[in-house]
Parts: structure tokens; sequence; C-alpha cells
């Protein structure tokens, strides 16, 4: 089986309109992407809470499948008719079926953190079996450890977890940091986010690696004080979070802040400075990693 996949580069303000039109034409899929992605023009937007939802880059990309017999031309006239918009320029090209099991695994590989901790994916034989592997797959939560936000979190636990510490993971995504502290010898750990999906894949992650910890969305999380909190989120959730997190934190206990821009790090650190004493940022390819010691409550 194939299908057949048109790229149309058009203007931002319609790209959402021709995109419906072309599903109504018969499209089988559309996506819009940032058509300066992979350029030094690239717009990064993340959807943050609290963040315009409906901004789109400037210069928008469809990617659109049809069947592979479709007339592609006269459906991609059809849709821009129905929008009243000209012919775009676009190019076609036939994507063949593939084994997408086989290359989303080729994409995972094992992830090394330190010498004593990798993330390695259940299919894959652990590299250093000696060390601590924790299992993960990429489900339908973020976190697999090969992005900086969660590589920067793993890498201060790995340095900082001594032993019997209670930690909270708030915005636990696949549960890797409450997971990975747990298996780096934490007493405890408690995940909270507010996807009930995330907190259904941080039980079975936590499941597969043969750890105990408690998941919960936000409601259910008790107004416990633990020694670690981390919270990889973003920027926004952790401007509005500040108070609340620091209410987490046992006097002489550690934050962990990270999904932070580079750029965001200093307001980011100045808030935070209002309950903790802050450490120096730490930076991983444009991410910052945010540490503070809670001082006592005034
Ligand atoms: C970037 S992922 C981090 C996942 C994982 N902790 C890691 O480090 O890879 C952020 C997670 O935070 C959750 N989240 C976003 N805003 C939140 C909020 N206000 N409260 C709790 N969780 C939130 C999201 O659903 C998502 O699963």
């Amino acid at each position: 089986m194939a299908w057949l996949q048109a790229t149309i580069d058009t203007d931002s303000a319609v790209a959402e309109r021709l995109a419906d039109a072309l599903m109504d034409a018969g499209a089988l899929s559309t996506a819009i992407e940032d058509a300066l992605a992979g350029t030094d023009q690239e717009q990064p937007i993340f959807g943050e809470p609290g963040m315009p939802v409906d901004k789109l880059w400037n210069h928008s990309r469809i990617i659109t499948l049809f069947a592979e017999d479709a007339d592609v031309a006269l459906l991609i006239a059809a849709a821009c008719n129905a929008c009243k918009l000209g012919m775009p320029v676009y190019k076609t090209e036939r994507v063949e079926e593939q084994d997408w099991v086989r290359l989303t695994q080729s994409q995972f590989e094992p992830i090394r953190i330190s010498d004593r901790l990798w993330i390695t994916p259940t299919w894959h034989d652990a590299p250093a079996p000696d060390a601590i592997n924790l299992q993960l797959d990429p489900g339908l939560a973020f976190g697999t450890g090969s992005h900086p936000t969660t590589r920067l979190c793993l890498q201060w636990l790995d340095a900082h977890i001594a032993g019997g510490e209670s930690v909270l993971d708030y915005g636990c995504g696949s549960g890797i940091l409450a997971i990975a502290a747990l298996k780096l010898g934490a007493g405890s750990a408690v995940g909270v986010d507010i996807d009930a999906q995330a907190v259904r894949s941080s039980r079975d992650n936590a499941d597969q690696n043969n750890v105990t910890a408690t998941f919960c969305l936000p409601d259910a999380n008790p107004a416990a004080q633990y020694d670690v909190v981390l919270a990889n989120i973003l920027a926004n959730p952790l401007r509005m979070l500040g108070q609340l997190l620091a209410s987490h934190v046992k006097t002489g206990g550690k934050i962990v802040l990270s999904g932070i821009l580079a750029e965001q790090a200093d307001e980011l650190s100045a808030i935070y400075a209002q309950w903790f004493t802050m450490d120096t940022p730490v930076f991983d390819e444009g991410w910052t990693r945010l540490t503070g010691t809670r001082r006592p409550s005034v």
C-alpha cells in the first residue's frame, strides 16, 4: 500500500481553513508545520498553558496525505476554491507503507545519563548491564530521556540522590524522574500530572521497572512536603506554580526546575528566589535547569 503526500506552503492566516477544506475534499490527513522548521528562522511555539492558543508560525506548511489513486491537483484545487484561494505552489511525493513499529524502535537507542544510569527501551539489550537501567518505551506521555530538559533533571538526580529522600515529580509525564529517583535510592516518590494519560503511563512504567510510586492528578495530590521537588514543565506554568511548588518543599529541601529556555532563566530564578536560595543555572542545548534550597518560611 502507498499514499500520495502533498506539501503546500501557505500563509498562516489561511492554513487552518485550507487544511480543513483539504479534509472536506478527500484528504486522509493534514498537519500544519512551521515552513521554516530546521532553519535559523524556525519559530519555537510550545502551546504553553496560559499562552494564546490560536498562534501559528508566520509561514506555514501543510503536509497532507491522499489515497494512492487520488487526483491530487483536482482535490487541492477544490479545497482552494472552497477557501476562495488561488492554486498554491505544492509538491507531491509517493509514500510507501513501512514497518512503522520497526522504524519507531530504530529511532530510540539507549541513552547514557552517567556511567551508572541508563535509559533503555524495553526492546533493547542493556548496554551496561551492571548500571541502573531504567526501561522506558516512547508512549503517549512526554519523557524518554532524550530531551535536554529531562536529561538535565536526570543528571541532577544522579548527582544528588544519596538514599532515602522523599521526591515529588510535578508534571511527571512518563514518570521518568520519579522512577529514576527511586532506582537511584530515593525512599519514596509521588508524581503529579494534569494529563490522565500521563498518570496511566507513569503507573505502567513504574510496574515495568519494579518500583512503587504514587501517581495522581493535581486534585488528588496531598499537601505533603518533600526533600526534593522536580518540575520539568515550561516557563509559563512554572511562573504560576511557584507558591504551590514552594509549599511542597521541606525547609532545607531542594527544588529542581526545567523546561525553561535560556533567555527565561533570570526571570524564573528571580521568581523562585522568593522562597529558595538559588544556585547558578545549568544550560543544555538552549534549555536551563534551575535549582535552589528552601529557606524557612517567615
Ligand atoms: C515536559 S513534560 C515532562 C515530563 C517528565 N517529567 C520529564 O521530565 O520528561 C511536562 C509534563 O507536565 C504536565 N503539566 C503541564 N502543566 C502542568 C500543571 N500545571 N500541573 C501538572 N502537570 C502539568 C504535562 O502534561 C506533561 O506531562
